[in-house]
């Protein structure tokens, strides 16, 4: 093929029909008990694609190295399972090329390193993160091994920042990771080298928030982790999260900001002119928007009030188009020659469609990580605003049926060959745990389906229903028997997470329009 674009013909589907490509976030295939949502929830659109054309039917593994993460034990993700689909092809994933570069010490030797080392003589390196060993935004052995790789080479004084997980990992498993992180900081101490962990919050309360939904969740961040301000001030991180978790509700991913402070009562460790920072997590989305307030100059989002001259270096480069960050560990996956660049270069016309907090799963993701259109004149993108400041459980509708009306528009109205959606339901709401809103997210998702393959009848279409990874077809946690894992009170425990179930994948024209198969 070379560098040329030119598409060949596919061997049975007829050309020039619209095709909808449906992703339903976090809607994997298991067995139906009490804690698989989509099982209880009506969801009769789905069960006929299943039941009805069980030869058009397929289940996909959408975890582990099928899709280019490091081991079969990693759930799926959004940002691998949008870079598959959206690139046809599987590619190393940061998670994978970070351990790589760790492995083999070529981290240490690469442009991002050399550039904030030179800050480690007098200044103080900072490392920004979620502390977890959820492997989708960040891990935890990584993290100690860069604090400890960061050490030998030369940094004598380093501040953690840490947010605490609860979404790729169980409820209250914080607690553990950040006495692991404390242990790894108080024997660097004892070797001399000045370590402590400087502020903390929950990652969906503080810093990672995506795609511009609320920038107030950034700038929570940046007041602790930069300015050392925090309504709660702990002496030590252990604490701080035991004591924080204690509120009624309070969760992992949730938890309100806070910064560690010495015996006067002084913040331990914000962020000053002639610091170094990284932020550790290797994937993309939450990360973009903290990295802009780190890097750039002008910025409007919120006021940042101080704005220290700094190192920054992102564990990788977040955004491919807009460079951003401008330094960086480890070099991002080149995920090339993606299904949007060809179709532009086909002359095939794009809708793409989601909610806010998954707009840029089926732009950014599926464009191999890179923001903007290929072509403005082929391509339109539409994004519906979520709520923000509330979690999904209270509205699990979210906005599906309004997703669904513009794709079903954008069908009709003859000016896109390729409509492609994410309906963020089953994931977003099986993330809060709560299993009665996961019921009544899937319902909805399943509604929004049925009304772009109705629109799909009417233009003599072509669909396909696919998912990214698993998440509300399993809610609990497992024994290896697959039976619910209790914990040592006898209850059982709430899976938040991604699974490692597999995902359907469903490919039809609508009956009664000629057959191919
Ligand atoms: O919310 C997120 O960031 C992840 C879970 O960490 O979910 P998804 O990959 O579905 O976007
Ligand atoms: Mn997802
Ligand atoms: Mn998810």
């Amino acid at each position: 093929m070379g560098s040329s674009w030119k598409l060949a013909d596919h061997p049975k589907l007829p050309k020039g029909k619209t095709i909808a490509m449906v992703v339903l976030d976090g809607w994997g295939e298991a067995k139906p008990d009490q804690y698989n949502c989509i099982h209880i929830a009506e969801t009769p659109t789905m069960d006929s694609l299943k039941e009805g054309a069980p030869e058009k039917w397929r289940l996909v593994r959408a975890h582990g190295t099928a899709v280019g993460l490091p081991t079969e034990d990693d759930m799926g993700n959004s940002e691998v399972g949008h870079n598959a689909l959206g690139a046809g092809r599987i590619f190393a994933q940061g998670a994978k090329l970070v351990d790589l570069a760790l492995a083999s010490g070529k981290i240490y030797d690469g442009e991002g390193f050399t550039y904030i080392k030179d800050s480690f003589e007098t200044g103080t390196l900072h490392l920004i993160g979620l502390l977890s060993d959820g492997g989708v935004h960040s891990r935890l052995d990584q993290v100690q091994l860069l604090v400890k790789g960061s050490a030998e080479r030369g940094a004598k004084r380093i501040r953690v920042h840490i947010l605490t997980d609860g979404r790729d990992v169980l409820d209250g498993s914080s607690v553990g990771f950040v006495e692991t992180l404390e242990n790894d900081l108080a024997e660097l101490r004892a070797k001399g080298v000045d370590a402590q962990i400087a502020s903390g919050g929950g990652r969906m309360y503080v810093t990672m928030d995506r795609y511009e939904n609320d920038w107030e969740v950034v700038k929570r961040g940046w007041d602790a982790q930069v300015l050392g301000e925090a309504p709660y001030k702990f002496t030590n991180a252990v604490e701080a999260v035991k004591k924080l978790r204690q509120e009624p509700k309070a969760n992992d991913q949730y938890l309100p900001p806070f910064v560690i402070v010495d015996d006067n009562g002084k913040a331990v460790g914000p962020i000053v002119d002639g610091d170094a920072v990284v932020t550790f997590n290797f994937r993309a989305d939450r990360m973009v928007m903290i990295a802009k307030s780190l890097e750039y100059e002008d910025f409007d989002k919120f006021d940042r009030v101080r704005v220290p001259k700094i190192r920054y270096a992102g564990m990788l480069q977040y955004d491919g188009e807009l460079q951003l960050p401008s330094h960086y560990l480890v070099s991002p996956p080149e995920i090339d020659r993606t299904s949007g660049e060809y179709l532009v270069h086909n002359g095939v016309r794009t809708f793409a469609c989601s909610e806010t907090v998954k707009f840029g799963h089926v732009t950014f993701f599926w464009n191999g990580n890179r923001s903007g259109y290929f072509n403005p004149k082929m391509e339109e993108y539409v994004e519906i605003p979520s709520d923000s400041g509330i979690t999904f459980n209270v509205q699990p509708k979210m906005k599906a049926i309004e997703i669904a009306e513009k794709a079903r528009d954008a069908i009709l109205s003859g000016k896109f060959d390729q409509v492609r959606v994410n309906l963020p339901n089953s994931d977003m709401v099986g993330h809060t745990g709560d299993i009665e809103a996961t019921i009544v997210a899937c319902k909805a998702a399943d509604e929004a389906v049925k009304m772009i393959l109705d629109a799909i009848e009417q233009v003599g279409g072509i669909y396909v229903v696919t998912a990214d990874h698993g998440n509300a077809e399993d809610m609990v946690k497992r024994n290896k028997k697959g039976e619910p894992a209790l914990d040592k009170s006898g209850n059982i425990q709430i899976l938040t997470s991604h699974t490692l179930e597999p995902v359907s994948a469903c490919c039809h024209r609508r009956p009664g329009l000629g057959t191919w198969s």
